[in-house]
C-alpha cells in the first residue's frame, strides 16, 4: 500500500530559493507491492524525488559540512551545487583533494618504475591486502589491458538471487533516497562479508547491465514477445490470456510474478543463486545466430521454473527487459558501493565521519570515470584499498575514459571575466563527432565515441600509427580529437550533416565517400606517461613532440593565445570562416588546466557563434510524447513533448512541446521511427502535468537537439521543478537534428537547465 507522505515547505538558506520537502514516514514500509498501476508508481517517484531533497538537506545539516569561501560568483553558485550533492551521487563533480592520502596523485610517480606497494596502516589486512604488499604487479589490471582479453570468466556468485530481489522489492517500496542507500550499503556489506567477489555480479544486477558499457554484445532488452511467449510456455497460461493482461497491466513482471505465484510447485526446486543468474544473462545477450531464439527461451524458462516464488520471476524479467524500474539510479549504487567498500577496508564497526566517506566516494568515483569498468574498480580496491586507488586504477590505452565536458558562455565578455588573471588558450571548436583515439602496445587501434562506444569500425581509412612520430618512442597513445568531414579536393571541413551521412558499422576503407580529418586537440596518455594532471601547455608541447600532423587526415586543432578581446572577435569568426561551430577556450596553466574526467568544467568553455543570440548552447532533449497532426501533418505527429533527464533520480522531466523546425519529410520520418516506441501510458519516470498531456506517449529512445530564444519558470512544465516551485521551461523551441550519438541518459540534464536559466542576465517568471 502506497505510504502517506507529508509534505512541508522550508526556505533553506544558501541553497535554492524554495523546496518541497517530504518528511518520512515513521516506519519504513515493506510490503509488498500488489498492483503496479502507473499512477502508483507515478506518486511513489515523485515522492522519491522530494526525497531526495530531504536527503541534501540532512546531510547538510546533520554533517555540519563546512562552507568554504569562496571569492568568485560562479565558484560560489558551484560550491553550492557540490554541497547540495552531498548525501548524493554524481559520477565526479569535483577533484577530491585528500588530505589523508598517504601519495599525491601526481603522474611523475606513475610514470617511475612501479615500487612495492605501501599499505595503508590503518587498513585492516585482508587476505588480498596482504598479498598485495608481496606482490607488486598490479594482479587484477593486467588482463584488462586488451578489452578483447578483458572478457571476465563467469561468476561463482552463491547468493540466493531470491534475496536480491527481496532487496529489489523493498527499494521499490521506499521512496527516501537515503534509506535506498542504506538498504543497498547493507546488503553488500553483508554479501561482501560471505565473499568480496560477490560484490561484482550483484552490482551489475543492481544497475541492471551485464558488464562495461564499451564492451559490445551485453545488451539485454528482449522484447516483448519473446518474454510473453516464454512466460506463458513456463506458466502454463495461454499466450492470449498474457497479452490481455499485459495490455491491462503494461508490467511483464508483474504478469510474470502473479502466473508464478497461483502456479503449483511439484517439488521444491533447487534455488537460482546470483552467479547462475548473472552468467545466465549474459549468455543470453551474447546468443547469436540460427538457433539464438530457442537458446534463449530455453534458458529463461529453466530459471523461471526454478525461481522459488513470483518476486523472483518478476525481477528476472524485468531485468530480461533491462527495465528494473525499482527507481535504483546508478549514482545510488556507486555511493552504496563506496560504503561498502570502506566498511571492508576499514573496522566494521566504525561510524565513519563525513570527510572520510565523501574522500572515499570521491576516489572511487574518479578511479570509475577513468577506468569505468565496475569489475577492475572493485577488484583494485579489494587489492590495493580504496585510499591507494589512484596509483592503481587509473586511465590505459584500450580501455576509454570519460571525456571532459565543456559549459557553454554567450559573450566573450564572459569569458573574459572567468579567466580574469589566469593564462588562458583558444581553439577552434569543430562540429563533428568526438573521437578518443587509443594507440595499443600491439600496434592496434581504438577510436571511441564521446560516450566510449567502440567506434574504430567506422573510420577504417585512419591509422594513428602513421602520424606518431617515432614509432620506438611511442608504443601506446590516447589522444583526443574530433573526427570532422573533409573535402579533399577543396581542401576543406565539410558541415557536420555530411559526417552524419556515413555508415556507422562494416564500413569499408575502399567504399569511404566522406573522408574524415582528425583535429587532435589532447594528449592524456603517453607510453606508461598518464598526462590528465600536467597542465594543457605540457600536454600540447608532448603533443607535438610525440605526432606529426599531415594535411586533412591529422592536423591540431587551429589555436590562440591572448587575452584580448579585439583579437579574440576576430579567432572566433575566422572559426566561423573555416566551418567551426565556434570556440573552445581553455585554461592553459596550472592545475585548473588539469584534464578533468567526465566533468563539464569551467576551465573549458564553448563559446557557439549560433546561439550566442539565445542560451549559449543547444540541448539535447528526450522525446517523451507526441501530438497529433493537423491540417497539412495529418497522419503523422504535428508536436512532440520533450523532457530533460534527473541524473539524481533516473527522471526524465518535460520542458517543452515543440513543433517548429521540421521538414515534411523529418515528421514522416519520425512518425515511423518513433510509431514503433509507442506506450499505453506515461512511465513512472515521466514527470509531467495532465495539461501538457500528450496524444500518445514513447518509451524514451530519441533525443532532439534543440534550440531556444530563452528559458522562463513555466507552471506546466517540470525541469528542475525539484529546485523551484515552477518547471523550467523552453520559449520558442526549434528541432535542428536529431542527436543519434548521445543515449537517453545523456540528454541535458536538470541541473543544466537550472544552471542555463540563472545564467540568464534576466530571467522571466
Ligand atoms: N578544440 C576542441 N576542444 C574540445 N572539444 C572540441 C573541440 N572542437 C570540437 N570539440 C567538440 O565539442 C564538444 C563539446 O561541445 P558540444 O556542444 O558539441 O557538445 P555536445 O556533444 O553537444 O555535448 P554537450 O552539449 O553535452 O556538451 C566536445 O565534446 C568535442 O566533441
Ligand atoms: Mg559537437
Ligand atoms: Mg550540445
Amino acid at each position: 500500500m502506497l505510504r502517506q507522505l507529508g509534505t512541508t515547505r522550508i526556505l533553506l538558506p544558501n541553497l535554492r530559493p524554495i523546496r518541497y520537502i517530504t518528511m518520512p514516514p515513521a516506519t519504513p514500509s515493506s510490503s509488498s507491492s500488489s498492483s503496479s498501476s502507473s499512477a502508483r508508481e507515478n506518486n511513489v517517484s515523485k515522492g522519491r524525488k522530494q526525497q531526495a531533497t530531504l536527503g541534501r538537506f540532512f546531510s547538510s545539516i546533520n554533517h555540519k559540512k563546512p562552507t568554504k569561501d569562496t571569492a568568485l560568483k560562479n565558484e560560489s553558485k558551484e560550491e553550492t551545487k557540490e554541497e547540495n550533492k552531498d548525501d548524493s551521487d554524481s559520477i565526479p563533480r569535483k577533484k577530491i583533494r585528500l588530505s589523508t592520502s598517504s601519495s599525491s596523485p601526481s603522474i611523475m610517480a606513475e610514470s617511475k618504475p612501479k615500487s612495492p606497494i605501501k599499505l595503508n596502516t590503518e587498513r585492516s589486512s585482508s587476505p588480498a591486502s596482504a598479498s598485495a604488499s608481496t606482490t607488486p604487479t598490479p594482479i587484477v589490471a593486467d588482463h584488462t589491458l586488451d578489452p578483447k582479453t578483458a572478457v571476465s570468466k563467469p561468476f561463482l556468485c552463491a547468493i540466493p538471487y531470491k534475496e536480491v530481489c527481496q532487496l529489489f522489492q523493498e527499494i521499490e517500496t521506499t521512496s527516501s533516497r537515503l534509506s535506498i542507500i542504506k538498504l543497498c550499503s547493507d546488503f553488500l556489506i553483508k554479501i561482501m562479508k560471505q565473499d568480496p567477489q560477490n560484490l561484482i555480479p550483484v552490482t551489475y544486477l543492481f544497475i541492471n547491465k551485464l558488464g562495461p558499457d564499451y564492451e559490445p554484445g551485453l545488451e539485454l532488452g528482449l522484447g516483448e514477445g519473446l518474454l510473453m511467449k516464454t512466460i506463458s510456455e513456463s506458466c502454463g497460461k495461454s499466450l492470449t490470456q498474457i497479452r490481455a493482461q499485459y495490455r491491462e497491466l503494461g508490467d511483464l513482471g508483474q504478469i510474470a510474478l502473479e502466473a508464478r505465484n497461483v502456479q503449483p510447485t511439484m517439488f521444491k526446486p533447487k534455488p537460482l543463486t546470483v552467479g547462475e543468474v548473472f552468467n545466465n544473462l549474459k549468455m543470453i545477450a551474447k546468443a547469436a545466430g540460427k538457433d539464438s531464439q530457442t537458446k534463449k527461451i530455453k534458458l529463461i524458462k529453466r530459471m523461471l521454473t526454478a525461481c522459488e516464488d513470483g518476486v523472483e520471476a518478476k525481477f528476472l524479467i524485468r531485468s530480461l527487459e533491462s527495465k528494473l524500474r525499482i527507481g535504483l539510479a546508478e549514482k545510488t549504487v556507486l555511493i552504496s558501493l563506496s560504503k561498502a567498500l570502506l566498511v571492508k577496508e576499514f573496522d566494521a564497526n566504525k561510524d565513519f565521519d563525513m570527510e572520510l566517506l565523501e574522500t572515499a566516494e570521491g576516489k572511487i568515483r574518479d578511479a570509475f570515470c577513468q577506468v569505468p569498468n565496475y569489475e577492475i574498480v572493485i577488484n583494485s580496491c579489494l587489492q590495493y584499498g580504496i585510499m591507494n586507488l589512484n596509483e592503481h586504477c587509473s586511465l590505459r590505452p584500450g580501455i576509454p575514459l570519460k571525456p571532459m565536458l565543456a559549459k557553454p558562455t554567450k559573450a566573450i565578455n564572459e569569458i573574459l571575466d572567468r579567466f580574469q588573471g589566469e593564462t588562458f588558450t583558444s581553439e577552434y571548436k569543430y562540429d563533428g563527432e568526438r573521437a578518443q583515439v587509443h594507440l595499443l602496445e600491439d600496434g592496434t587501434m581504438r577510436i571511441y565515441s564521446r560516450n566510449g562506444e567502440n567506434m574504430t569500425e567506422r573510420y577504417p581509412e585512419i591509422h594513428i600509427g602513421d602520424f606518431v612520430k617515432d614509432r620506438n618512442e611511442t608504443k601506446t597513445l590516447i589522444l583526443d580529437c574530433e573526427a570532422v568531414a573533409w573535402d579533399k579536393e577543396q581542401q576543406k571541413i565539410l558541415p557536420f550533416q555530411v559526417l552524419s551521412t556515413r555508415k556507422r558499422k562494416d564500413v569499408l576503407a575502399k567504399d569511404v565517400k566522406v573522408r574524415v580529418c582528425l583535429f587532435a586537440f589532447d594528449i592524456l596518455c603517453h607510453n606508461s606517461n598518464k598526462l590528465i594532471n600536467y597542465s594543457l601547455k605540457e600536454r600540447r608541447e608532448i603533443l607535438h613532440r610525440v605526432t606529426t600532423p599531415a594535411p586533412g587526415e591529422f592536423q591540431y586543432a587551429t589555436e590562440l593565445t591572448t587575452s584580448n578581446l579585439d583579437e579574440l572577435q576576430k579567432f572566433l569568426d575566422q572559426s566561423v570562416n573555416d566551418s567551426c561551430e565556434g570556440l573552445m577556450v581553455k585554461m592553459l596553466e596550472g592545475e585548473e588546466s588539469h584534464y578533468e574526467p567526465s566533468k563539464r568544467s569551467r576551465n573549458w568553455l564553448k563559446l557557439k557563434k549560433d546561439y550566442l543570440e539565445g542560451i549559449g548552447d543547444s540541448l539535447d532533449l528526450c522525446v517523451l510524447g507526441a501530438y497529433y497532426g493537423r491540417g497539412k501533418r495529418t497522419g503523422t505527429y504535428g508536436g512532440f513533448l520533450l523532457g530533460c533527464y534527473n541524473d539524481n533520480t533516473g527522471e526524465f522531466e518535460t520542458c517543452c512541446k515543440i513543433g517548429t523546425g521540421f521538414s515534411d519529410e523529418m515528421l514522416q520520418q519520425l512518425h515511423e521511427k518513433l510509431k514503433a516506441t509507442v506506450i499505453d501510458g506515461p512511465k513512472a519516470t515521466y514527470i509531467y502535468d495532465s495539461s501538457a498531456e500528450p496524444d500518445v506517449w514513447f518509451e524514451p529512445s530519441l533525443l532532439f537537439e534543440v534550440l531556444t530564444a530563452d528559458l522562463s519558470l513555466s507552471p506546466i512544465y517540470k525541469a528542475g521543478s525539484s529546485a523551484y516551485d515552477k518547471g523550467v521551461s523552453l520559449r520558442f523551441p526549434r528541432f535542428i537534428r536529431i542527436r543519434e550519438d548521445k543515449g537517453v541518459e545523456d540528454a541535458t540534464s536538470s541541473e543544466q537547465i537550472i544552471e542555463l536559466y540563472e545564467n540568464q542576465s534576466h530571467r522571466s517568471s
